[in-house]
């Protein structure tokens, strides 16, 4: 039907009663086909006209141009576009494109109009509207080729080798209709937009969109002097078979977002790629353009060291490349996830990590790619307390970190800083700088630093937005001082400088093992005194408070618990304990190992008293966990009280249920198995299960222990519908002072047996 219309509508008068070499036009496929005989046996002949082409051109050119209704194919019959095996690959149509589901032909008017449909509003918002660093995708399609460094005159082929087709000596090649169009590109260019973008980092760049086949067609929406937003429509292609390519000028750094590798469907309007400078970012800086967070791989959790901040570097640092390689496939690749279901729980790193993924943030597990292309490396590996061997169960395993050293001695190609960011014993910088130097390449110079990290997960994020000091250490050479003020000037982008400090490198190793013992101390010193106060009916939570008032001695970190837990703290006294005994100062290892032995004793003290107020035994009893996370706001399980505290149930033999709002499940499985030793995986489930809300953890329970300080347990439970589902007498351990003096007043009337941490039986 469409056939002979394209025919029948070609009008009669002039000059389309021609064709373009001045004969009569043709009027049915018969004719055409007779004409296509002629042509095909016979060489072109001289013509004294006009037409520029093959003689196909002339018999097809009219024709070709009429509107001839096409419509048929745009139904649900054979072979229509809307019939099932068109819909897989056009799925959810009537609810992503506009038309008219129920009209015929959906509404549309012809093929074409089919072909230039319009997604339904709001379906492919711009990523990223108001930040012109951000390259978005012109055009639903998919990125063929990436070619670099084009000369103002130049061949190359926008892919790898030219068409093969014609010389394929095993015939034409049946990818033709794809790998010609690099070779197509030069040929058949039909529309060139210039835009000069305010950006000076991008200005004048060109959008070259090209028509594919004979049936193509560029339409230009926009003129000469426009003012466009990124977003608005520049013109569409027509009746399908195109391609468009998008060209910068020589020094714009575009860098392509590795959401979208080549081959792979790109949505409209998607973030493909980001501009920076490649050069001069910072003043002194000279080339500082990438960084690289090395990650270091654990068992459990990886990540939380160079994930939230290397994203908050890439936020607040715009013009600075950011890219972090880990091992770990399965964890970068659950940073790269559409939906942002990052690995790590931390609040508001999302939302930094939306901001910055794919303008200069970037995941990845090539690692020598981002040890080349960076000119600071950040090594945030982990390192855990070793498990054998020398030192073991107290010195620091720099298994990791040193690998990733030895990997940036062997791959690296020009000079580089290399930042300690990982916590490490005194004097790692060292060891690093000899393997770095015994490998050192002409040209290839590099500095260390060390930059220990101060965060604590559950608040890392506004840690890092408002740090209390940024720590950097250096050798006191020329070389050191100048790669100190470097990596000062990247945080004076949002630190105030007077909270930078700058001292010799052995100074900034030891204050990170200084602090976090410190700090850890502090919470041994008041767990220790709540024992007192159970014993002696004192409140613990008073005294904290009345001695917080000292200004020598501040409120903060007083808070008495059921133990400290967390990645950290006990590993860096072991070390320092470690690092003691090394240098024969045994009384100084006595004094730092207590703050660990305290911290035990503690945990140990808490499961002895549920036992002891249950009638001392649980044997069978149903114990309720409330929290597995070492802390509120993470879901971090790394020597989590609530772990030890649990095992002390099961070797009891009484069965546990757990809540936890963060923890997945599969992380307490693998935890209870690592910590109960002896019992096997399925001896462990068979007397324990996971709940889904605190609740249900609660229901038909002796008693609860809430392990965790989440908010939820300090203000979303309904006290009494606990009380009417738990066997009686109902018993609470609150073993993180949620419940103040009042509180359990309050319970105690519902009529629970309550008990807090830090206070006496009965208080
Ligand atoms: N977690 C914290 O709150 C915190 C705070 C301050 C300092 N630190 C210190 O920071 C360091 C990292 O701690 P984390 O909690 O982020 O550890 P983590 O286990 O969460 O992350 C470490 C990551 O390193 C990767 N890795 C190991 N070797 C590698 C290599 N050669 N190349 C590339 N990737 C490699 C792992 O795959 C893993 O993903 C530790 O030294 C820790 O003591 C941690
Ligand atoms: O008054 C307090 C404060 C904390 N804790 C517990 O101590 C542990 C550690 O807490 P916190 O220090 O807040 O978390 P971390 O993420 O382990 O952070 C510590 O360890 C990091 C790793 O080195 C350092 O960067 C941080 O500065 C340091 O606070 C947790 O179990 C807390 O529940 C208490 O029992 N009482």
């Amino acid at each position: 039907m469409v056939f002979h219309q394209m025919f029948e509508q070609v009008p009669t008068k002039p000059p389309y009663n021609n064709d373009p070499t001045g004969k009569p036009q043709i009027r049915n496929y018969m004719k055409m086909l007779s004409l296509f005989d002629c042509i095909l046996t016979e060489a072109p002949e001289y013509e004294d006209n006009d037409l520029v082409g093959f003689p196909i051109n002339a018999i097809l050119d009219w024709p070709m141009g009429t509107p001839a209704d096409s419509r048929y194919v745009l139904t649900t019959e054979d072979p229509g576009w809307f019939v099932p095996s068109a819909s897989s690959a056009l799925p959810n149509f009537d609810s992503t494109f506009i038309c008219s589901p129920t009209a015929p032909y959906k509404g549309f008017q012809s093929w074409d109009d089919f072909f230039t449909r319009r997604f339904l509003p709001g379906l492919r918002p711009v990523v990223f509207p108001d930040d012109d660093n951000i390259i978005n995708s012109a055009c639903e399609s998919t990125a063929y080729a990436i070619a670099r460094d084009i000369k103002l005159r130049d061949e190359f082929w926008l892919k790898k080798s030219p068409f093969m087709g014609f010389i394929n000596p095993d015939g034409p090649d049946p990818g033709a209709p794809n790998l010609s169009q690099g070779f197509i590109t030069q040929v058949a260019v039909r529309a060139l937009v210039f835009i000069e973008v305010d950006n000076p980092k991008i200005g004048l760049m060109c959008f070259m969109a090209i028509g594919m086949a004979e049936v193509s067609t560029c339409e230009i929406g926009v003129s000469e002097g426009q003012r466009i937003k990124k977003g608005e429509e520049l013109g569409m292609f027509h009746f399908g078979g195109s391609t468009h390519c998008l060209m910068f000028r020589p020094g714009v750094e575009v860098n392509f977002n590795p959401d979208f590798p080549l081959g792979e469907m790109v949505p409209l309007s998607a973030a493909v790629a980001t501009c920076t400078e490649k050069i001069v970012l910072l003043g002194v800086l000279k080339a500082i353009t990438e960084f690289l967070f090395l990650l270091g791989q654990s068992a459990v959790g990886a990540g939380y060291v160079g994930g939230p901040t290397c994203a908050v570097i890439a936020l607040k640092c715009p013009h600075i490349q950011v890219t972090i390689v880990d091992l770990n496939k399965s964890r970068i690749d659950a940073w790269n996830t559409p939906d942002f279901k990052l690995p790590i729980y931390e609040p508001g790193l999302e939302d930094v990590v939306r901001q910055c993924r794919g303008r200069n943030l970037f995941f990845s597990t090539d690692v020598d790619k981002g040890i080349q292309e960076a000119d600071l490396i950040f090594v945030s590996v982990n390192t855990p307390t070793k498990k054998s061997g020398v030192g073991a169960g107290f010195a620091a395993d720099l298994k990791y970190v040193e690998s990733a050293t030895r990997q940036i001695a062997a791959v690296a190609t020009s000079s580089k800083i290399v930042v300690e960011k990982s916590t490490v014993p005194c004097r790692t910088a060292e060891s690093m700088r000899t393997i770095l130097e015994a490998n050192s390449k002409p040209n290839c110079r590099f500095d260390i630093l060390s930059n220990p990290e101060f965060l604590a997960e559950g608040t890392a994020i506004n840690d890092l937005f408002k740090p209390d000091r940024v720590l950097i250490g250096s050798l006191q050479t020329e070389e050191g001082k100048e790669a100190c003020e470097k990596l000062k000037e990247v945080y004076a982008n949002w630190v105030d400088p007077t909270r930078i400090l700058t001292v010799g490198l052995w100074s900034s190793e030891l204050t990170k093992l200084a602090a976090n013992a410190m700090l850890a101390q502090r919470i041994s010193s008041i767990n220790a005194l709540s024992a007192i106060c159970e014993a002696t009916g004192a409140n613990i939570d008073e005294v904290a408070y009345s001695i917080g008032f000292d200004s020598r001695i501040g409120p903060k970190f007083l808070k008495a618990s059921v133990g400290f837990g967390g990645s950290c703290f006990q590993k860096d006294i072991l070390n320092l304990v470690y690092l003691s005994e090394s240098l024969h100062l045994k009384e100084v290892a006595e004094y730092w190992r207590q703050v660990v032995e305290m911290n035990e004793y503690q945990k140990r003290r808490f499961s002895k008293r549920v036992v002891d107020t249950l009638f001392n035994t649980i044997t069978g009893k149903n114990i309720a966990v409330l929290g597995f996370a070492f802390k509120a706001d993470t879901g971090d399980t790394r020597e989590s009280a609530s772990i030890t505290l649990i095992r002390d149930f099961l070797k009891e033999r009484a069965n546990v249920s757990i809540y936890d709002p963060q923890v997945p499940h599969e992380q307490i499985w693998q935890d209870l198995e690592e910590a109960c030793g002896d019992m096997g995986i399925e001896e462990i489930k068979s007397s324990v299960t996971l709940r889904p809300t605190a609740l249900d953890a609660t229901q038909g329970a002796d008693a609860l222990v809430i392990a965790t300080e989440w908010k939820e347990f300090r203000e979303g439970i309904d006290w009494q519908t606990v009380y009417d589902g738990m066997n009686k007498p109902a018993f609470v351990f609150d073993g993180r002072l949620i419940l103040g003096l009042e509180e359990a007043e309050r319970l105690r009337r519902i009529g629970f047996k309550v008990t807090v941490i830090g206070r006496g039986n009965g208080m």
